[in-house]
C-alpha cells in the first residue's frame, strides 16, 4: 500500500512501524518539504502533544487526511475537522487498525469512483467533482438511505443517480426507474407512480404498471421532485414510510422496496414542500457542484462532446469504449482547442451547466472544418464572448485651458482586445462619433449605431454582416426597421 504518505511529525521509530504495517513506503514517509499531490490521502500521526498539524496541509486535501493521535496526545478534534481533516482517531498503543481501516475505505472509494464514473460516462477530474463523487459512492455503497441530489439544471444529477444505482450492490441487478415529476398528471391520481387497473378511469383500456412496481428491488429516481403536486406528496410519503402502495382502481395494497434518489434545483425547505416528506428524502443530501466551480472539467468535457459529434463515429464502439474519468482516452480523436477558445470556455459561467456545454459542442462541431484546432470563428456568433467598448480615459483639462464652447471630439475609443470583430466595431463607433452621434445615444444603442455606420463605411450588407457577426438577413431586417419612422425621443442627440 505504498500510496499513502505520512505527513510530519513522524519520528523514525513510528515511520518504521508504519512502513512495517504497509502504510507508507520509507521513501515517501517524510512529507516535510516534499510536495504531496492534492488528491493523495494521508495520515498525520501526532506523537508530540506540543505539535499541531499544519492547517494549510489539511485544507489542501480536504477530507483526505486522517489525524491519528498517539497515546497521551490530546487535541480538539473539531477544530482539526474545521481545518479539513477527515477524522481524528486515538491510537491505543501499537494498534494501527483504525488508521488502516480508514485508508482501506479511501482506497475502495477511489477505485469505485474510477470504475463507476467511467462506466457512467461521467467526465471530470476537478477537485470539486472528485470530492462530490467520493461522497456519492460512499453513501451509495455503505448506506441504504435515500439520497437527495441538489444542483442547478444540467449539472449531472441524473448521471449521479445512475452511479448511485450501479454502486448499490443490493440494487444494481434490478431496474433504475426514472420519473420526471414535472410530467406527473394530478388528475390521473398519480397513475405514473401507482399504476392503474383496467377501467380505473376513462381511457384506461389496459392495466398499467407504475413506477413503484417497476422500481421494486431497484432504484427510483424522482427528478424535479420539487414539482410534485401537493396531493401526491402525501401519497409518496406513505409509500416511503410503509413500503406499500395501491394501484389506481385497485383494492389491495402491494409491497415495494426500492432505493429512493430525488433530484431538485430548488430549496425544498423554502418552497412549500411538505416538511415531513423533505426529511424523509433528505436523509443524505449531496450538492452537485455547478460547472463554473469545476473550471478544470470544462475542456475535457468539451472535447469529449466534440468527439461524440464526429461524423461517422461508430456509436456502438463508442459505447463499448467508455471514456476515462479524466477523459483521457475518449478525446484522442477530438480536435484540439485554441487558446482563445479555451480561455473563453473556462471564463464562461455556464448557467445551463454541462448540458449547455454539450449543446455548444454540437454547434461548434457543425462549423469546425478539418483536423486543426477549434478556433474562435468556430463558435457561432451568439456564443462568442461579449466584447464591450471600454470608456475612453479622459483626463481633466488644465485650469488655464480656455472654456469649452463646442462639443469636444472624443478621443479614440479604447478596446481591450483586437479581434477583427472588435476592430470593425471600433471603426463603426468612430464613424458614428464623427457623424455626430452622442455618447449617451451610442451607449444606449451601440448595436443600432454600429449597424448603421457599418452600412455607411462601405462594403455593402454582406461585408457589414460579416463585420458585425450577424446574418445578412438579420442586418437587412434591422436596417428596414430603422428606416421606419420612429417616435421622437427628446433626449436623443443623434441625427441620422
Ligand atoms: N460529468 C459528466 N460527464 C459527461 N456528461 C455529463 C456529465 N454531467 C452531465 N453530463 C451530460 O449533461 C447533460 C445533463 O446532465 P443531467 O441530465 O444528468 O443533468 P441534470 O442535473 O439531471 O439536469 P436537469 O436538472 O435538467 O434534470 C446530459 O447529456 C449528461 O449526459
Amino acid at each position: 500500500m505504498a500510496w499513502f504518505r505520512v505527513a510530519a511529525p513522524c519520528g523514525p521509530a513510528t515511520r518504521a512501524r508504519l512502513t512495517a504495517a504497509g502504510l507508507c513506503d520509507a521513501d515517501a514517509a517524510d512529507a516535510d518539504g516534499r510536495p504531496v499531490a492534492p488528491d493523495e490521502p494521508g495520515v498525520v500521526l501526532l506523537t508530540d502533544p506540543q505539535a499541531a498539524p499544519d492547517p494549510a496541509r489539511l485544507a489542501e486535501r480536504p477530507g483526505r487526511v486522517l489525524v491519528a493521535l498517539a497515546p497521551g496526545v490530546d487535541v480538539d478534534p473539531w477544530s482539526l475537522l474545521a481545518c479539513g481533516a477527515a477524522d481524528v482517531v486515538h491510537l491505543a498503543g501499537d494498534d494501527l487498525r483504525p488508521v488502516l481501516d480508514r485508508l482501506r475505505r479511501w482506497q475502495d472509494v477511489d477505485e469505485l469512483v474510477r470504475a463507476e464514473a467511467r462506466r457512467a460516462g461521467a467526465i471530470g477530474s476537478s477537485s470539486a467533482w472528485r470530492l462530490f463523487l467520493r461522497d456519492l459512492v460512499e453513501v451509495a455503497r455503505w448506506s441504504t438511505a435515500p439520497v437527495l441530489l441538489l444542483g442547478e439544471t444540467g449539472v449531472g444529477k441524473e448521471v449521479a443517480a445512475h452511479i448511485v444505482h450501479r454502486v448499490d450492490l443490493r440494487r444494481r441487478e434490478h431496474e433504475l426507474v426514472l420519473l420526471d415529476c414535472t410530467t406527473v398528471v394530478p388528475t390521473l391520481s398519480g397513475s405514473e407512480f401507482f399504476g392503474h387497473e383496467k377501467g380505473a378511469f376513462t381511457g384506461a383500456t389496459t392495466a398499467h404498471e407504475g413506477a413503484f412496481a417497476r422500481a421494486d428491488g431497484g432504484t427510483l429516481l424522482l427528478d424535479e421532485v420539487g414539482e410534485l403536486p401537493a396531493s401526491l406528496q402525501a401519497a409518496l410519503l406513505r409509500v416511503v414510510q410503509e413500503g406499500t402502495y395501491q394501484t389506481v382502481g385497485g383494492t389491495r395494497r402491494r409491497r415495494t422496496d426500492f432505493r429512493l434518489v430525488a433530484a431538485t434545483h430548488r430549496d425544498l425547505r423554502a418552497d412549500g414542500f411538505r416538511a415531513d416528506l423533505y426529511h424523509r428524502l433528505a436523509a443524505t443530501t449531496l450538492r452537485v457542484p455547478p460547472l463554473r466551480e469545476r473550471a478544470d472539467d470544462v475542456l475535457p468535457l468539451f472535447r469529449h462532446f466534440l468527439a461524440e459529434q464526429r461524423p461517422g463515429r461508430d456509436a456502438a464502439a463508442a459505447a463499448r469504449r467508455r471514456p476515462s474519468v479524466e477523459a483521457g482516452d475518449d478525446v484522442a480523436d477530438a480536435p484540439e482547442v485554441s487558446r482563445e477558445v479555451a480561455d473563453a470556455l473556462r471564463g464562461h459561467d455556464w448557467p445551463g451547466n454541462v448540458r449547455e456545454l454539450r449543446q455548444l459542442a454540437a454547434r461548434v462541431a457543425a462549423r469546425h472544418v478539418g483536423d486543426g484546432p477549434v478556433t474562435p470563428g468556430d463558435l457561432p456568433p451568439e456564443d462568442r464572448p461579449v466584447r464591450t467598448v471600454t470608456a475612453p480615459h479622459v483626463t481633466a483639462p488644465p485650469v488655464t485651458a480656455p472654456p469649452v464652447t463646442a462639443p469636444v471630439a472624443p478621443p479614440p475609443t479604447a478596446l481591450t482586445a483586437r479581434t477583427p470583430w472588435e476592430s470593425g466595431l471600433e471603426s463603426a463607433v468612430r464613424g458614428a462619433l464623427s457623424a455626430g452621434v452622442g455618447l449617451q445615444e451610442l451607449k444606449a444603442r451601440t448595436a443600432d449605431v454600429a449597424t448603421r455606420v457599418a452600412l455607411d463605411v462601405g462594403g455593402g450588407t454582406v461585408a457589414a454582416a460579416r463585420l458585425l457577426g450577424v446574418s445578412r438577413r438579420a442586418l437587412d431586417y434591422r436596417a428596414a426597421a430603422q428606416a421606419r419612422p420612429q417616435p421622437t425621443d427628446p433626449s436623443s442627440d443623434a441625427s441620422s
